[in-house]
C-alpha cells in the first residue's frame, strides 16, 4: 500500500456521552480515491468530517487518538481549523452554492485568501472551472446566478469551488447522491480525473459508486473500521465476514 497521506491513529470521537468512532486505524493514501462505506449511521460523516475539523462545530464533541497530515496531529496544539480547512477541501452531499454569480462562487476562497489582482483571479477561475469540467458549459455566463445551474452543474461549480485555493485533500460526502444517473456519471467521472492532483476521501452509500471509482475501500460497521484494502480485493475477495455479508447486501 503507498504511503499514507493521511494518518489516523487510534482515533475515536463522541458526542456527548455516546461514542460513534472506535479506535480507528487508518492510512490514506496519496494520490488516491479512498472509499468509505457501510450502512447508515456506522459514521462514515464522522469519520470524514473529523479529517478536517468539521465536527468541531459540534459543542458536544470530543476526540481521542490523533489525525497525521503532514507530521501534524491536525487534533494538536496551534493547529488553525480555517487554515487546515484550505488544505483539506470539503464537497457536501447537496450542492450549496453561494446566492452569488458562477464567477464570485469560485472566486470567493481566493477573495478571503486576499487576491486582489483580478487578472490572477480570472485565470484561476478559469482553471478551476475546467479542471471540473465546468467550463464550457459555464464560460458564456459567468456572471449569471450559480443557483440557475442545474443540481449536476451546481455540484461541479462547488467542486470548482473547492479546488480554486489548491486544496492538497478533497473530502466528498456523497457527492452524487442527490443527482440524477447523468450527473452522477459525470461526477463519478471528475473524480477519477480529480485524483492525480488531489488526495480523495469519498463517503457513499452507493456501492457501485465506490467500486467505479475508488482505488482503495474502508469499510465501517458501528463505528469500528472493519477492513481497509484495494477496493477490488474488497468487493471480490473481502477478508472478514461482515463485510462479505455487507456487500452481498445480507444487511445494511
Ligand atoms: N452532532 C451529533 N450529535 C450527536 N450524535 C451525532 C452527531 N452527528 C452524528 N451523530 C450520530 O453518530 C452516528 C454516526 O453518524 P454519521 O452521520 O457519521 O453516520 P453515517 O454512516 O454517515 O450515516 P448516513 O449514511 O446515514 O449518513 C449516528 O448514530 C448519528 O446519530
Amino acid at each position: 500500500m503507498p504511503a499514507g497521506k493521511i494518518s489516523i491513529k487510534n482515533f475515536s470521537v463522541f458526542f456527548g456521552e455516546k461514542q460513534v468512532l472506535f479506535d480507528i486505524n487508518l492510512d490514506i493514501p496519496e494520490n488516491k480515491v479512498t472509499a468509505i462505506i457501510g450502512p447508515s449511521g456506522c459514521g462514515k460523516s464522522t469519520l470524514l468530517r473529523s479529517i478536517n475539523r468539521m465536527n468541531d462545530f459540534f459543542e458536544n464533541m470530543r476526540i481521542q487518538g490523533e489525525i497525521i497530515f503532514e507530521n501534524q496531529n491536525i487534533y494538536g496544539n496551534g493547529v488553525d481549523p480555517v487554515k487546515l480547512r484550505q488544505r483539506i477541501g470539503m464537497v457536501f452531499q447537496k450542492p450549496n452554492p453561494f446566492p452569488k454569480s458562477i464567477f464570485e462562487n469560485v472566486a470567493y476562497g481566493l477573495k478571503i485568501q486576499g487576491w486582489r489582482d483580478k487578472k490572477a483571479i480570472a485565470q484561476r477561475v478559469e482553471e478551476s472551472l475546467k479542471a471540473a469540467a465546468l467550463w464550457d458549459e459555464v464560460k458564456d455566463r459567468l456572471h449569471g446566478s450559480a443557483l440557475l445551474l442545474s443540481g449536476g452543474q451546481q455540484q461541479r461549480l462547488c467542486i470548482a469551488r473547492a479546488i480554486a485555493v489548491e486544496p492538497e485533500v478533497l473530502l466528498m460526502d456523497e457527492p452524487a447522491s442527490a443527482l440524477d444517473p447523468i450527473a452522477t456519471a459525470r461526477i463519478e467521472e471528475l473524480i477519477k480525473t480529480l485524483k492525480d492532483q488531489y488526495t480523495i476521501v469519498l463517503v457513499t452509500h452507493n456501492m457501485q459508486e465506490a467500486a467505479r471509482t475508488s482505488d482503495y475501500t474502508a469499510f465501517l460497521l458501528m463505528g469500528k473500521l472493519v477492513e481497509f484494502g484495494p477496493t477490488h480485493q474488497i468487493f471480490t475477495n473481502p477478508q472478514k465476514k461482515e463485510t462479505e455479508d455487507y456487500l452481498t447486501g445480507r444487511f445494511g
